[in-house]
């Protein structure tokens, strides 16, 4: 089964965002959205979401279901997105908030099952020790799982994630990560997530896709396709890259590291991590 999307152009007003986007995510991957500030994710990721509409192309689900033509209802039943920003509704606890992930599955009251999810996903986002608080009295990262526990408690087939972890301690965002890869492979769910940093998406990702400016330029395996050249394309900055238990990791360099240590931005040896390039994902622009 696969989440499809073809040749998608977004805008605001008259003003072109994404542009001509294709990209295709299996079940069972978690696919990184990586590229600079404004260059289209959360557009993109919105899209997906049924919260923008595109201008042309398509979002297609498994056999082909028009993913843009759905209910929200339905739709809701496959596709879940964690915002960017928090947002949660006044006057709810930590598990109302949760529930509203149950709510494309029950009528006026929620059932046992939907209450079974709403522990679960609780207990996987470590909210359960927060027990019956208000949402308006959690601080940003605690909101952030929150949002995460939503869309969990909603068993999605399709999980958007739009930069879940920016407003995570270190240890949340280890255990986001993991959990949001554990959900992808066990749940069998197609997973993208729009995320900063390079050496979490080469540790936590299946595949990366880097945006610029609303177009693809590189699509494939974190080792495959991440390089000093890329990476100063879409960033303007100088790295260097090294290997740390088996992943690719980047290194910024600084003006002050060129002089102070005669270095340039060289890549030092990776390339055993790579496939060859037959065997790699096709870059799409
Ligand atoms: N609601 C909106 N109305 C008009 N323009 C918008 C709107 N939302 C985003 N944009 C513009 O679209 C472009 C892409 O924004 P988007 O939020 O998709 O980028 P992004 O890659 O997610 O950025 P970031 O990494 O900063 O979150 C930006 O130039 C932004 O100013």
């Amino acid at each position: 089964m696969t989440l499809r999307i073809s040749s998608l152009e977004v805008g605001y007003g008259k003003r072109q965002v994404v542009k001509g986007a294709s990209l295709k995510v299996e079940k069972g991957e978690l696919v990184g959205l990586l590229g600079s500030n404004g260059s289209g994710k959360s557009t993109l990721i919105k899209t997906i979401a049924g919260i923008n509409s595109q201008t042309s192309g398509s979002i297609t689900w498994n056999d082909g279901t028009d993913l843009t033509k759905l209910s929200r209802r339905d739709l809701a039943k496959i596709v879940a997105y964690v915002p960017q920003s928090i947002g949660l509704s006044f006057g709810l606890d930590i598990r109302e908030a949760v529930l509203l992930g149950r709510t494309p599955y029950f009528g006026t009251k929620p059932r046992d099952e939907d209450w079974a999810h709403v522990e679960a996903a609780m207990q996987r986002m470590g909210l359960d020790e927060l027990g019956d608080r208000s949402v308006t009295e959690l601080s940003g990262g605690q909101g952030q799982r929150v949002l995460i526990a939503r869309a969990l408690a909603q068993d999605p087939e399709i999980l958007l994630l739009d930069e879940p972890t920016s407003a995570l301690d270190i240890r949340y965002q280890w255990q986001t990560l993991e959990v949001a890869r554990d959900v992808t492979r066990k749940n069998n769910v197609a997973a993208i997530i729009a995320i900063h940093d390079l050496n979490q998406a080469a540790r936590f990702t299946d595949r990366v896709i880097f945006l610029q400016d609303g177009v693809v330029i590189a699509n494939g395996r974190p080792a495959d396709v991440y390089s000093p050249d890329l990476i100063k394309r879409v960033y303007g900055v100088d790295v260097e890259l090294s290997v740390h238990k088996g992943f690719v990791q980047v290194h910024p360099l600084s003006e002050r590291d060129h002089s102070r240590l005669g270095l340039n931005a060289t890549t030092p040896d990776i390339g055993h991590l790579r496939r060859p390039a037959e065997q790699r994902d096709r870059v799409t622009a």
